[in-house]
Formats: structure tokens, C-alpha cells, sequence
């Protein structure tokens, strides 16, 4: 479903979240090659959302830069155009579009063509088993499938780095494990996948696995060095 995409690298340098006197995020530096499913993992307010929203150039960080292929990213219209997609927490769907609309709008949002949109958006729920509700209104999906549909609509999106802040906590086992197979095979078409979870079975199939304590970083399982060639 998704190959064909050049690969890409992720870097943050010194990259630092600071809510006023709060440091979310101390400084961290992070190199994630294409082809790499990355956890982080943390308990409640371990500085996990602030980590992805400054990745997505959706938060200023207060120190530090966030690059892909080594361009800065600073905004979040930059980080767009390089292909960087987030899945917030609370899902982000159109309640009142159907789960095949919600994905059509983000698709050809970026010039793409209707009938390659469809296709798209068709594969993409198809891939987290919703080919069956694909034309029922969000509103009308249960949580577990509304997060799905969250889901396909950034698969559909065909990006190049997908940050994504718990996509499996409304999740039964046998849905996780196939949205954790969807985002495997994003990562093996040489994207950057990156997973906040406090679900240990959701960090297990991951490369790597990045834990903050207290907005600071350590190596649970380390990624392998350098960028790709
Ligand atoms: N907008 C904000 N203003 C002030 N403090 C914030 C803000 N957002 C987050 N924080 C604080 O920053 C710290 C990290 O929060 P963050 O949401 O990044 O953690 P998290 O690991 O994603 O938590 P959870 O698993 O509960 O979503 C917490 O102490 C939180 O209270």
C-alpha cells in the first residue's frame, strides 16, 4: 500500500519543551532513520505528547531545532511540506463526514488526484479493518473505531515521518495488533514512525524505545546509529 516513498531521517537537536517555569522536555538529541518504528513510552505526564507536538512543528520548542533530511522544521506548514504528519490524542475527525470522507478531504488537501485519493483513502481503512463502515458517519463509529479511522486517514495521507500520540488506547487486541502491522509496514516502506504509548504491547513489535521520566529522555532499547546513506 505504501511503497515507493524515498526514505527520510528525523533529527532533533537539543530540543527542549518548556511550559512557562515547567520543563516538559529537557534537552534531547535524536536521529531516526527511514525504515525505523520508534516507541515512546512514559508514564502520564512523562513529556510524551510535547515530544511528538514539537516534532510536528506544531509547538515552538523553547531550545533546540527539529530537522527532516536535514532542513529545520518551524512551522507546522514546513513540517507539512516535508511530509510530517501527527495523530493527536483526541483523534482530530469530522463527526458529521463519513470515515471515507474524513480521509478524501486530507488527501486531496494536498493536490492529489480524486481517483488515486479514493483509492488511497479505500487501502488505508481497509488496513485497519474498517472497509465495512468506511461510509457510516464518525459520529456514528464506536471509540476503538473512530481512533481506526483516525488512523487510516494519516495512512492515507502516504507521509513520510507519522507521529502518533496513543493510536491504540481505545483498542481491542486484535485491532491493535492490526493497527501496529499498518504502521510496521509504513516504517518498512522507509518512513519514520514514531508511537507514544504507556502500552507496553504497543512499544513490544517497535525498533527502539525511547522512555521519558519526568520530560527526560533515556534508551529503553536504543536505536541502531547513523542515518541512512
Ligand atoms: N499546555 C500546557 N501548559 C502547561 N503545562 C503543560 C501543558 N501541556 C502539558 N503540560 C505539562 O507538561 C508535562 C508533560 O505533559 P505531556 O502532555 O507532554 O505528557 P504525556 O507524557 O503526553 O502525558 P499523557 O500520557 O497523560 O498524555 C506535564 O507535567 C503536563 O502537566
Amino acid at each position: 500500500m505504501s511503497g515507493g516513498r524515498p526514505t527520510v531521517w528525523l533529527e532533533a537537536s537539543g530540543l527542549e519543551v518548556r511550559y512557562g517555569d515547567r520543563v516538559a522536555l529537557h534537552p534531547l538529541d535524536l536521529v531516526v532513520p527511514g525504515g525505523t518504528l520508534l516507541a515512546v513510552t512514559g508514564s502520564s505526564g512523562s513529556g510524551k505528547s510535547s515530544l511528538l507536538w514539537a516534532l510536528s512543528g506544531g509547538l515552538r520548542p523553547s531550545a533546540g531545532t527539529v530537522g527532516v533530511d536535514g532542513s529545520v522544521i518551524e512551522s507546522r506548514e514546513q513540517a507539512l511540506r516535508a511530509g510530517v504528519v501527527l495523530l493527536p490524542q483526541a483523534g482530530g475527525l469530522v463527526s458529521t463526514l463519513t470515515a471515507e470522507e474524513n480521509g478524501l478531504v486530507g488527501v486531496l488537501a494536498t493536490g492529489v488526484e480524486p481517483a488515486e485519493a479514493g483509492a488511497r483513502v479505500v487501502d488505508a481503512l481497509a488496513a485497519v479493518g474498517l472497509d465495512e463502515e468506511r461510509r457510516h458517519l464518525a459520529e456514528e463509529l464506536s471509540g476503538g473505531q473512530q481512533q481506526r479511522a483516525a488512523i487510516a486517514v494519516l495512512l492515507a495521507s502516504r507521509a513520510r515521518v507519522l507521529l502518533l500520540d496513543e493510536p491504540t488506547s481505545e483498542l481491542d487486541a486484535a485491532n491493535r495488533q492490526r493497527v501496529l502491522a499498518a504502521l510496521r509496514a509504513e516504517a518498512d516502506a522507509g518512513c519514520v514512525v514514531v508511537v507514544a504509548t504507556h502500552d507496553p504491547e504497543a512499544a513490544e513489535p517497535a525498533d527502539a524505545e525511547l522512555v521519558l521520566n519526568e520530560g527526560r529522555a533515556s534508551w529503553a532499547r536504543p536505536l541502531a546509529a547513523g542515518r541512512p546513506a
